[in-house]
């Protein structure tokens, strides 16, 4: 929609033939974006030959566990000029790979054509053009301001950044704390207890981040503290929403049913913790995520032992040390 404001024709694929139907007959999306009203400048179609032949910027933004098979179909079509954007937020699982080298790989392109967009961004909001901020970050300062020009409006502001690692550790990895913030919400624990949350989740977000080679700065910013803070504050957050459900007691089965969306923190837990193990690094939130989403620990018991863990130098913790 963003990018149909600006005057692109804009080709939509999905792979689903009535949700095209619908949004090319009516300009709505009503299983997802519920009152939404499409710009014109948008035709969706199944023909991933048709959507991608000739576009000079393709924006992937599939769930992470279906971003390879996707951009596998997309491979034979893209143009030899186009440079790639995403705005998943989530690892590969199984193999841990960040989206830009899941692209990188099945695309073939080099890192100077890719790109992501992240930061504090509901969908339900950006299609009514609220004002929203965003960053968008690749090695290579021309396709970063290409895409900035691209998706910059005056209700969508977009910033460019270099540190492809950091935004893309920090989208994915604030999903896990939003789910342990639901969870707190649920429980019925106070303002403290979330404010506590979101500040040891960053400092598990830097701490992984920094390991794998992020610029600690962009932890501070959009892609970091911003989507951090509505991710755990939103209501449209289906991360935050799957914890509150968590609390209330149902299955994590029944709450993934129940959500009919993807809920990308749930894998991400499971990533994220290899990724801690691999790295050498401590993120006790995650930790205690995973008991309670694979390994039926009471989510009190979790917070019983968040907060009876050894006591440590704040600073000195966040930097790794
Ligand atoms: N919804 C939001 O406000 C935002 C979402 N994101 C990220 O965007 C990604 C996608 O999220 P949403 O669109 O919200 O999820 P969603 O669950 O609302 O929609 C996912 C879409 O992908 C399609 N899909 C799923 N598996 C597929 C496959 N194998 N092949 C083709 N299509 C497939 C579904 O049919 C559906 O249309 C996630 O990584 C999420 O973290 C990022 C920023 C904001
Ligand atoms: O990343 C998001 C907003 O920036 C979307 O978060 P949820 O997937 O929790 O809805």
């Amino acid at each position: 929609a963003v990018l149909a404001d600006n005057g692109f024709d804009v080709a939509l694929w999905s792979r689903n033939e009535a949700q095209v139907d619908e949004i090319n007959t009516h300009r709505s999306n009503s299983r997802y974006l519920k009152e939404a009203v499409l710009p014109a400048g948008i035709a969706a179609t199944t023909d991933m030959k048709q959507a991608v032949t000739g576009a000079e910027l393709v924006l992937f933004v599939a769930p992470s566990a279906a971003m390879r098979d996707v951009a596998k179909q997309a491979a034979p079509f893209l143009d030899a000029a186009a440079i790639v954007v995403h705005a998943t937020k989530g690892f590969e699982s199984g193999t841990y790979k960040r989206m830009t080298t899941v692209l990188a790989e099945e695309l073939s392109l080099p890192s100077d054509r890719l790109v992501v967009l992240s930061g504090p961004s509901h969908a339900e909001e950006v299609v009514r053009k609220l004002p929203t901020t965003v960053v968008v970050a690749s090695t290579s300062k021309d396709a970063a301001e290409r895409a900035q020009d691209a998706f910059i409006t005056n209700y969508f502001r977009v910033y460019t950044n270099t540190d492809v690692v950091g935004v893309e550790v920090a989208g994915a990895i604030k999903n896990i704390i939003a789910l342990g913030a639901g969870l707190s919400d649920g429980l019925g624990f106070g303002d403290n207890a979330k404010a506590a949350l979101l500040t040891r989740g960053l400092a598990e977000i830097s701490r992984l981040g920094n390991a794998m080679g992020a610029n600690p700065l962009t932890f501070a910013g959009l892609a970091g503290v911003g989507d951090l803070v509505v991710t755990c504050t939103s209501k449209h957050s289906r991360n935050w929403r799957a914890g509150a459900m968590l609390a209330e007691g149902l299955s994590l089965e029944d709450v993934l049913g129940r959500m009919g969306m993807v809920v990308e923190g749930v894998r991400t837990t499971s990533t994220a913790r290899e990724l801690a193990q691999q790295y050498g690094v401590e993120m006790p939130i995650t930790e205690q995520l995973y008991q309670v989403l694979f390994q039926q620990l009471g989510p009190r018991s979790a917070v019983e032992t968040l907060m009876g863990r050894g006591r440590t130098h704040e600073t000195e913790e966040t930097a790794g040390i």
